[in-house]
């Protein structure tokens, strides 16, 4: 008989888990304003909330932590990460930061004024705060199919080269930073973008003089996307398909807490030595010393091996694979969810799941809030909770999807919890009907509001 799949690791560190009683949860959620962010991770079973540093590290990376060289300026395991980047991204110049949104904020603030535009496909909320927060404004130019979660579009993160070429004809060049591509795009589902995609708006760009910037968090998922699905790249490595990517961009900011495989860090990596000269002043304003950057040299070194093993096919297919059983099993059970499945989660399309929850009562986080009572797995909202307010007016901006965010921790869970949580969720669609009201706020933040909104029913 055909051997069946295998995962190509074996666990040798496990950490304890504990399951609640539904009364518990309860009392939890009121004590939490309704907030999934304020749970106790102690409070939760299965914790999707993110796939941002959640990870496990492997044991090469632990191994390369002992070794770390915390030499404040010139260490040893800032030159090894910057081999492997440049190995990797084709980039020569590095300012290592301590997360993503550090990375955004140091080049941002060298790119970024106020009245600039950002276009690009969907931006994440915390690469689009740090433009807005510089009064400059995020154009999403994704392309229409992304927002039809049935059309099977093999790149639902491609950017619509009209609605681009508007952008860069209805502005000043002056106004225009940058274009960034975000790889994988998270708000549209972890949907990848095509390297011929890439290539058009590199080119389109350049005529237009516009650099290109990738926001790389999952760049080595996109890359495994286009072997698996793009004419010709099949028989491509992973590390190829990289290198051409990152060809098609002026520069990068990576948050390693996911394809890094680390628990923290971020970087930026470019070759214009004028925008790495004014970055390294800002670096060493927010984030620390140039090589170094708000990073320890052990993290550094970490993220050095996690970066190498994120690159390989074996790992990403094992990762990958287990985002797909899981979005398969609830495809199996008639869960309304964004198609084809992403790359790092499983969004649930609220809109359909609860349509007896108006939009001005957050369906995807009613949604959220009942799958978390009903076997204590925390999920994300990715719909107007996390889409804010529109800064100038202040009302609502319901985005084009309500989606519930299903994030796979990379290396951590089993099919078996994957089975736990589609089983879950069924049991929550088969109750959907008696779900009609769902919460108001009570109190929320100027920015970001999601992250510390309080709420209550309705
Ligand atoms: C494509 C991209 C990201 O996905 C991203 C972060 N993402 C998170 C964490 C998160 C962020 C915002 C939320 O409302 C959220 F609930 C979760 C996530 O789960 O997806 C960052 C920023 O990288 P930092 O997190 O290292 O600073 C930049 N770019």
């Amino acid at each position: 008989m055909n051997l069946p799949y295998a995962e190509p690791f074996r666990i040798k560190m496990v950490e304890e888990i504990r399951q609640s009683t539904r009364e518990e949860r309860e009392q939890w959620l009121k004590d939490a304003n309704y907030n999934l962010f304020s749970l106790k991770s102690s409070q939760v079973f299965i914790d999707l909330l993110t796939d941002s540093g959640t990870g496990a590290m492997s044991d090469r990376q632990w191994g390369a932590l002992m070794t770390g060289d915390e030499s404040y300026a010139g260490s040893r395991s800032f030159e090894q990460l910057q081999n492997t980047v440049e190995k990797i991204t084709g980039f020569k110049y590095l300012l290592p930061t301590h997360q993503g949104r550090a990375a955004e904020n140091v080049l941002f603030s060298v790119l970024v004024k106020e009245g600039d535009v950002v276009p690009g496909n969907s931006h994440f909320d915390t690469t689009k705060g740090h433009i807005e927060f510089r009064k400059a404004h995020a154009i999403d130019c994704t392309i229409d199919e992304a927002f039809d979660i049935n059309n099977l579009h093999p790149f639902k993160g491609n950017i619509n080269l009209e609605k681009l070429e508007e952008v860069y004809k209805n502005h000043p060049k002056e106004n225009i930073p940058f274009c960034l591509i975000t790889i994988t795009c998270n708000s549209s589902g972890g949907q990848p973008v095509s390297l011929e995609n890439m290539k058009a708006v590199k080119e389109l760009s350049d005529q237009y003089g516009i650099p290109v910037f990738f926001d790389s968090a999952r760049f080595a998922e996109n890359a495994y996307f286009i072997k698996k699905r793009e004419k010709g790249q099949e028989n491509r490595s992973i590390k190829e398909i990289c290198k051409e990517i990152f060809s098609y961009g002026d520069g990068m900011t990576m948050s390693s807490k996911k394809d890094g495989l680390v628990n923290i860090g971020g970087f930026i990596a470019l070759n214009n030595e004028e925008v790495f000269r004014k970055a390294s002043n800002f670096t060493i304003i927010y984030e620390g010393f140039i090589t170094y950057g708000g990073m320890a040299g052990r993290d550094m070194a970490a993220l050095a091996v996690g970066l190498d093993e994120a690159t390989e096919f074996a790992y990403l297919e094992s990762r990958i694979s287990q985002v797909e059983y899981l979005g398969n099993k609830l495809i199996e059970y008639g869960i309304p969810i964004q198609k084809p499945i992403g790359g790092h989660a499983v969004f649930i399309d609220s809109l359909n799941f609860l349509p007896n929850v108006s939009r001005a009562e957050y369906p995807a986080q009613t949604l959220g809030l009942e799958i978390y009572k009903e076997a204590g797995i925390r999920t994300v909202e990715i719909g107007t909770l996390l889409a804010d307010r529109d800064p100038e007016t202040r009302q609502n901006r319901y985005p084009k999807l309500e989606l519930v965010r299903l994030a796979i921790p990379r290396r951590t869970y089993t099919n078996n919890h994957m089975d736990y949580i589609a089983a879950a969720i069924k049991n929550v669609y088969e109750r959907r009907e008696e779900i009609a009201k769902g919460y108001k706020i009570t109190w929320e933040p100027e920015i970001l509001r999601h992250f510390t909104v309080q709420l209550e029913k309705a």
